[in-house]
């Protein structure tokens, strides 16, 4: 790093201590990003190395060092100058992000990983999830959101995401999104097209984003499951044994029969089920009154008959109305618990998220790590 005549280095380190990269969410200081940074006659300079090439931040990184040191007094100009990490530096960043990958799996982990899951498609499982990771991300938790829906991937748009992941050699950096770092199939994918990969390719896929995804420390891990009990649904309760399952429907009886097999998995794959949601409730009319549009009771109904075959309780969470703002966010690609907080249903997300977030991780219905 190069010296500093009329002005203290650490003063200028300590303003870009404030500059976090937004995908590796750490101070740029701390990731080795700062090449030299000086200051002569109140015009600053600074070179800033970044991760890749194509970096898509590059702009987002630029302009947060020159706001950072534009903001000391005795600055008056910030020349900013973009390099890219040589092989050696590029592989120091490596080691000391993988140092800190979090092993999710493991027994001791202190990750809330929950897995949402649905009897069926269409019920509103991926909307769920999405709002529940912003609303606890918008709460200062630090989130991820795991897209397992492979064959119908729908988080990057729900999400509002549409730029790629970095890498970085072997290691990925998911892009965030709403404060949540988000990884999905459809962001490896040129265009829309449908993916036909079978069980053990679908194994791999998930084995892949949980072992060369940076994610970092997380509080929770979301994972929008594909409807369904299929081969998905088992890879994650052998690669992530501790997770919890969350289970949406809708209150029609068809959907809560379907939904019912996709919780009773947990009683071969051990996992807790943590609670049942139930969406798409009712309409609320202009005068008050609430149209049952898909009819009333099954997420009651279904919170019943799991307790009674795990053996524990499994709570009715929330009841979420049927509503254009839940539709409206979702096009927009900003999940309704903040593109229209006051809205009911936006209401009912932030309490299902209040409700997941306190809940201790408990033991019950999942397998302990006890051996003779
Ligand atoms: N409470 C709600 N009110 C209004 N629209 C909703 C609500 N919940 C979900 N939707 C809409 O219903 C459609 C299906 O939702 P979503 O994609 O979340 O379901 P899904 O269960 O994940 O489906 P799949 O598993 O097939 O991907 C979307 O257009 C979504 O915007």
């Amino acid at each position: 790093m190069s010296a500093v005549q009329d002005f203290p280095q650490d003063r200028l380190l300590r303003a870009l201590d404030s500059v976090i990269d937004p995908e590796l969410r750490k101070p740029i200081t701390e990731l080795g990003m700062v090449s030299a940074v000086s200051v002569e006659d109140s015009r600053a300079a600074a070179t800033i190395l970044l991760t890749v090439a194509g970096c898509p931040m590059r702009s987002t990184i630029e302009n947060d060092v020159r706001a950072a040191l534009q903001k000391l007094d005795g600055i008056d100009q910030v020349d900013v100058t973009l390099g890219v990490m040589d092989p050696h530096q590029r592989a120091a960043l490596r080691e000391q992000l993988a140092s800190r990958r979090t092993p999710f799996s493991d027994p001791s982990s202190l990750t809330r990983v929950i897995a949402v899951a649905s009897g069926k498609g269409g019920v509103g499982k991926s909307s769920i999830t999405a709002n529940l990771a912003a609303a606890l991300a918008a709460q200062g938790m630090k989130v991820g959101l795991i897209d397992a829906d492979v064959h119908g991937f729908s988080i990057p748009s729900l999400m509002g995401i549409t730029q790629k992941p970095t890498r970085v050699d072997d290691m990925i950096l998911p892009p965030v999104a709403h404060g949540v770092k988000v990884i999905s199939i459809g962001m490896f994918l040129d265009s829309n097209q449908p993916v036909i990969w079978r069980g053990p390719m679908l194994h791999r896929s998930l084995e892949q984003f949980l072992s060369d995804v940076y994610f970092g420390d997380l509080d929770y891990l979301f994972l929008d499951l594909p409807p369904g009990t299929g081969d998905m649904a088992i890879s994650v309760s052998q690669l992530l044994p501790n997770s919890e399952l969350l289970v949406i429907t809708t209150p029609q009886s068809t959907a809560t029969e379907v939904a019912e097999r996709a919780g009773t998995i947990a009683l071969q794959t051990q996992q807790k089920v943590i609670g049942v949601v139930e969406n798409m409730s009712y309409l609320q009319l202009p005068d008050g009154t609430r149209m049952e549009v898909f009819g009333s009771g099954g997420g009651q109904k279904l919170s019943d008959s799991l307790s009674t075959q795990l053996g524990y309780q499994v709570p009715l969470l929330a009841q979420i109305p049927l509503e254009e703002s839940v539709r409206l966010g979702s096009d927009q690609g900003s999940p309704v618990v903040l593109s229209a907080p006051p809205a009911p249903a936006a209401e009912a997300l932030a309490e299902l998220a209040s409700q997941v977030g306190h809940r201790p991780r408990g033991l019950a219905g999942r397998s302990l790590p006890l051996s003779l």
